[in-house]
Parts: C-alpha cells; sequence; structure tokens
C-alpha cells in the first residue's frame, strides 16, 4: 500500500524571517493530519534553519539538489553526505529548471540518484515532457528514456523507496496544470514502464504530479489511482495552500 508524499519545493524563494513564519504556519495547519507524508525543500543556504524549525513535527526535510560528486575541489557544490549531516530526506533531481538552465543530462542525473541512493537518501526523481514534445506526442518516450537512464546504470531495484515526479514542463509555474486523466494516464505508463522490469518496485514507488497544483486541482488529481501525492513550487510557499493539498491527498487514498 502506498502512501502518498505531498512535497514543497521552495526553488529560489525565501529569507530567515520567512524560513520561521512559513514553517510555524505549516506547523500549525498539519498538526492532525494523518496519512501523508509531508516535507519541504527550502533552498540549501536554510536547510539547517528549518531543520531546527521542523523539531519535532511530522514535516520531512527535503533539498533541492545535490552534487554527483562525495568531497573535493568542486566549488559552490553539495555533498549527498552534507545533506544527511543536516538532516535532509528527500532530495529533488533532474528538475526540468536545472535540466533547463545548468544543461543537466540524464547520465548526470542518473549518477546522482545512485549517490543518493548510496548515502541512503531519498531520491525524488523529476521527469517530464516540453511543451513541443507533448505536442510532437512524444511524451511516454521522453519519459521512457528518463527513466531508462536510471533503470540501464542501477536497475529497477535503485527505484525501491524513491519517489518519481511527473512534472510535464508546460505546466510548470504557468497555471496550466494536465488534468487528472492526462496526468493519470503518463503516471500509469511510468509504473508500468518499471513494471517491465520490476513489478513489485512499480507497485510500491511514489509517482508524483506536479506542474500548478494549488488548492483548487488537488483534490481531483490525488483521485487518480496513479496519482501519489505532488511535488508543488508556487503554491507551497503559502501555507494555508499547501495545507489544502496536503489535507486532499491524505483524504483521497485514505
Ligand atoms: O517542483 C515543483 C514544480 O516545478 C511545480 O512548480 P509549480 O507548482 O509552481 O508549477
Amino acid at each position: 500500500m502506498r502512501h502518498p508524499l505531498v512535497m514543497g519545493n521552495w526553488k529560489l524563494n525565501g529569507n530567515t524571517h520567512m524560513v520561521n513564519e512559513l514553517i510555524a504556519a505549516l506547523r500549525a495547519e498539519l498538526s492532525t493530519v494523518e496519512g501523508c507524508g509531508v516535507a519541504i525543500a527550502p533552498p540549501e543556504v536554510y536547510l539547517s534553519q528549518a531543520k531546527h524549525a521542523l523539531s519535532g513535527s511530522r514535516i520531512v526535510l527535503g533539498a533541492q539538489n545535490v552534487d554527483s560528486n562525495l568531497s573535493g575541489a568542486f566549488t559552490g557544490e553539495i555533498s549527498a553526505d552534507m545533506l544527511k549531516d543536516v538532516g535532509a530526506k528527500y532530495i529533488i533531481i533532474g528538475h526540468s529548471e536545472r535540466r533547463t538552465y545548468h544543461k543537466e543530462s540524464d547520465e548526470l542525473i542518473a549518477k546522482k540518484f545512485g549517490v543518493l541512493k548510496a548515502a541512503g537518501l531519498t531520491p525524488v526523481l523529476c521527469i517530464g515532457e516540453t511543451d513541443a514534445e507533448n505536442e510532437a506526442g512524444q511524451t511516454q518516450a521522453v519519459c521512457a528514456k528518463q527513466l531508462d537512464a536510471v533503470l540501464s546504470t542501477l536497475g529497477a531495484e535503485a527505484f525501491q523507496g524513491a519517489v518519481i515526479a511527473y512534472e510535464p514542463v508546460w505546466a510548470i509555474g504557468t497555471g496550466k496544470s494536465a488534468t487528472p486523466a492526462q496526468a493519470q494516464a503518463v503516471h500509469k505508463f511510468i509504473r508500468d514502464h518499471i513494471a517491465k522490469q520490476d513489478a513489485a518496485v512499480a507497485e510500491q514507488v511514489i509517482i508524483q504530479y506536479g506542474g500548478s497544483v494549488n488548492a483548487a486541482n488537488a483534490a481531483e488529481l490525488f483521485t487518480q489511482p496513479d496519482i501519489d501525492g505532488a511535488l508543488v513550487g508556487g503554491a507551497s510557499l503559502k501555507a494555508d495552500a499547501f495545507a489544502v493539498i496536503v489535507k486532499a491527498a491524505a483524504a483521497a487514498k485514505a
């Protein structure tokens, strides 16, 4: 039985004051919610502060990226061990913004996946097609290629305990979410693709949807059988909206 996971990706937003205020508000909003995992990924510079602010709560700390190297002369980078050391658990890799702005390849992202697994951390692997790829009918091919980078190097067992976030690039930050039926079709394709190698692993892997999830559309998305929560950008910066999304996931999957 899979449990949903709703994770907030704060992206490049926040400051010392905001981290404390938003976490305090989330703690108040979510203190009684059960049946849905909750995580937040603040910017790396605020991870320790966030960990302290989350102390004793059920909200888990995540991060937005990791380097593929473990240590050494890699200026500006953060290692898996460092993330673990500060208490982060769910680590986003392969986000389309990193694929686009930092030219991250499927191969590099697969390497990061392996580094996180080796450190005992949970990869949140983002995959998804662009608008042009969607228009060209290439959604499944793009998702398969992004998954295959991990499957071919680490095997299906690497997805045991891992998280996949299907985020169509055209839906990120645009206000234009995929419809529940559109997202479900891709989520089922993703699960079936992994099941070709290992049905048990495919059955347990959490597949989040991401892309303009908000308080108004979350509940309907979560009615779909293969949508196991959400990776939330903009709406994760507002405690009330994020709490509605978490509660919708808990209710839909109860
Ligand atoms: O990681 C989160 C996604 O990029 C979705 O962002 P969004 O909810 O602002 O569309």
